[in-house]
């Protein structure tokens, strides 16, 4: 799916959020949106995902406006949004149930993706009986169940220790490439940024617009990311983080969070 967003604005009231937002995104293509807190990342996701209209400007995904939520555009939270009173593969059946898949089917095939996220073994544990990161893949099991054209994913792990978070995004990656959704992330971690995007947006405080944009496509990757020193300098400077102490920093324009 290729999304479109030209001259997008937001605001909320007296408050302006997003100015001047234009940027495709190429179908397949994971692009990370970086940038302090507040600043409106959420705000881009939801307006993809179709839960929030842009105030001017125009979106669309594969050439027609988006006008509300669709099963292809899917999004995941950081906080696992799976039901406690549903056991894992109930919650992961469930996205197909949605669409009126038959139930036999779609928990057959919830089972199959909870092998792919490694939690064979535990379909009939309920979310309190398994691990933070379970949970989470969990959830990942369920967002790529329905085989979704589009990945909206605001801060998926980051309610993860760095190990466990590591793990998930190597699953990530993984699931993407068999499946090359396109992917919109917004993550605080410059690292996951870094690992996971072909592409990383970097944002100015609200109202955002993009003060630099890297891309990473031609490398390949892997959780050591000394290739990327440079890169994640450069990104921590724009976002304020180090900029006192470093010198390079203060050659760049910093933003302050
Ligand atoms: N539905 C809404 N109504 C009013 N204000 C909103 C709404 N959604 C977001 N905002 C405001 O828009 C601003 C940007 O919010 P958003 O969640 O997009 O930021 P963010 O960059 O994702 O932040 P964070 O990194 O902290 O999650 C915030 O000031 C927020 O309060």
């Amino acid at each position: 799916m290729r999304f479109s967003f030209k001259n997008i604005a937001k605001h909320f009231g007296d408050l302006h959020v997003i100015e001047e937002f234009t940027r495709d995104i190429e179908s397949g293509e994971l692009v990370a949106l970086v940038g302090p807190s507040g600043c409106g990342k959420s705000t881009l996701l939801h307006m993809a995902a179709g839960l929030e209209t842009p105030s001017a400007g125009s979106l669309t995904a594969d050439n027609q406006v988006i006008k509300g939520p669709h099963p292809e555009r899917t999004l995941m939270f950081q906080e696992n949004a799976l039901y406690p009173w549903l056991t894992l593969v109930q919650n992961v059946a469930l996205a197909l149930e949605f669409q009126k898949v038959d139930k036999k089917q779609a928990a057959a095939r919830a089972r199959e993706w909870l092998g792919k996220v490694k939690l064979a073994g535990f379909e009939n544990y309920y979310p309190h009986q398994v691990s933070g990161g379970m949970r989470q893949r969990a959830a990942l099991a369920r967002a790529f169940i329905s085989r979704p054209k589009a990945l909206l994913l605001d801060e998926p792990f980051g309610a993860l220790d760095a190990l466990t978070r590591m793990t998930l995004q190597d699953s990530l990656r993984e699931l993407i490439r068999s499946e090359s959704p396109t992917v919109l992330l917004v993550t605080h971690d410059v690292d996951e940024a870094l690992f996971l995007a072909d592409r990383i947006l970097v944002f100015s405080p609200r109202p955002a617009t993009v003060l630099k944009e890297f891309n990473l496509v031609h490398h390949e990757k892997t959780h050591d990311l000394s290739e990327f020193a440079a890169i994640r300098r450069e990104i921590l400077c724009l976002l304020g983080i180090q900029a006192e102490q470093d010198e390079f920093c203060k050659a760049i324009e910093g933003v302050g969070v």
